[in-house]
């Protein structure tokens, strides 16, 4: 990968990546930079020198080795690790078209939460009803309107292709809902206060194939409304969902790509081992 001039004519750079000299140059409107990034839990370095673009309103998946550090860079999207003592970022991730530094020492970790969205690997909807989960970061957010609160929740369930399943029972208890059901409640959940990225730690890995093939269509069709990044160790999924792969070994990036790319003819050898199961 080479990353070329950007330009911000629009306020979102646009990065040109060449894989080799072989194929056209194609380019990526931007929503974060990511640059040198390094992190480090106590004296151990678990990302080294990461630079990605992640590329405005798409599926960016992360893949490779367990431990290779997908969650822990998942993680500084939204400043997870902050919750953790000794820990340590170095390195930018720019979010656009603002220019904010997701992981600047002066940036309030909360309000980059308020701006990144997390949907786990297990679904963790509150001990609240249906309505309550979606409706709870509009209330944090001050909306106190009943009938913008019942708007806001409607759209944020329909866009997580739940409403229809919902919508005559939205008092009842969220735990009473199927695991599939539950992780599109916190899809909505996210989703509701609009946030400008929306990462999923593994999103399916404890659903079956029904609840996972829901949760994978619903996936391609956020690109449309949200920057998407996923972590998943099912290579079909990554596949399926994404518009751009990286391969991550040891806290390294590998190869990033087009997912096409990358699943068909991958330039490194360690990630065509990967994808190919050979190892990992
Ligand atoms: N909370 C933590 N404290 C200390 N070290 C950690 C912590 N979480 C992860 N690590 C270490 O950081 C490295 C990367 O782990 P990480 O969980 O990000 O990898 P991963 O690729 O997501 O793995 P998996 O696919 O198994 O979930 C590993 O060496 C791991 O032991």
């Amino acid at each position: 990968m080479q990353n070329d001039a950007s330009s911000r004519q629009s306020g979102t750079p646009r990065i040109s990546i060449t894989v080799d000299d072989t194929r056209k140059v194609r380019t990526l409107n931007v929503k974060a930079a990511v640059d040198n990034l390094n992190f480090y839990y106590g004296q151990h370095r678990a990302l080294k020198n990461l630079t990605i673009p992640i590329a405005d309103k798409q599926v960016t998946a992360l893949i490779g080795p367990s431990g290779c550090g997908k969650s822990t860079f998942l993680r500084c999207f939204n400043r997870m690790h902050d919750l953790q003592p000794d820990t340590r970022y170095e390195g930018s991730i720019t979010l656009h078209p603002d220019n904010l530094n997701l992981v600047g020492s002066g940036v309030d970790p909360i309000e980059v939460r308020m701006r990144i969205g997390m949907v786990f690997q297990k679904p963790n909807p509150f001990p609240k009803s249906i309505f309550e989960n979606v409706a709870y970061g509009l209330r944090l957010r001050g909306v106190r309107n009943r009938a913008t609160l019942g708007e806001e929740v409607e759209k944020a369930l329909r866009g997580a292709a739940l409403w229809d399943e919902v919508k005559d029972r939205l008092q009842d208890s969220a735990l009473a809902l199927s695991g599939g059901q539950m992780q599109r409640l916190c899809i909505a959940r996210a989703l509701a206060t609009t946030p400008e990225i929306l990462l999923f730690d593994e999103p399916t890995s404890a659903l079956d194939p029904i609840a996972t093939a829901k949760i994978e269509e619903l996936i391609s069709t956020l690109r449309d409304q949200v920057t998407v990044l996923i972590v998943t160790h099912n290579m079909q999924q990554a596949a399926r969902v994404s518009d751009y792969t990286a391969f991550m070994y040891l806290g390294e990036l590998i190869e990033f790509d087009e997912a096409a790319k990358i699943f068909t003819n991958p330039s490194k050898k360690a990630t065509e081992d990967y994808i190919t199961g050979r190892y990992g």
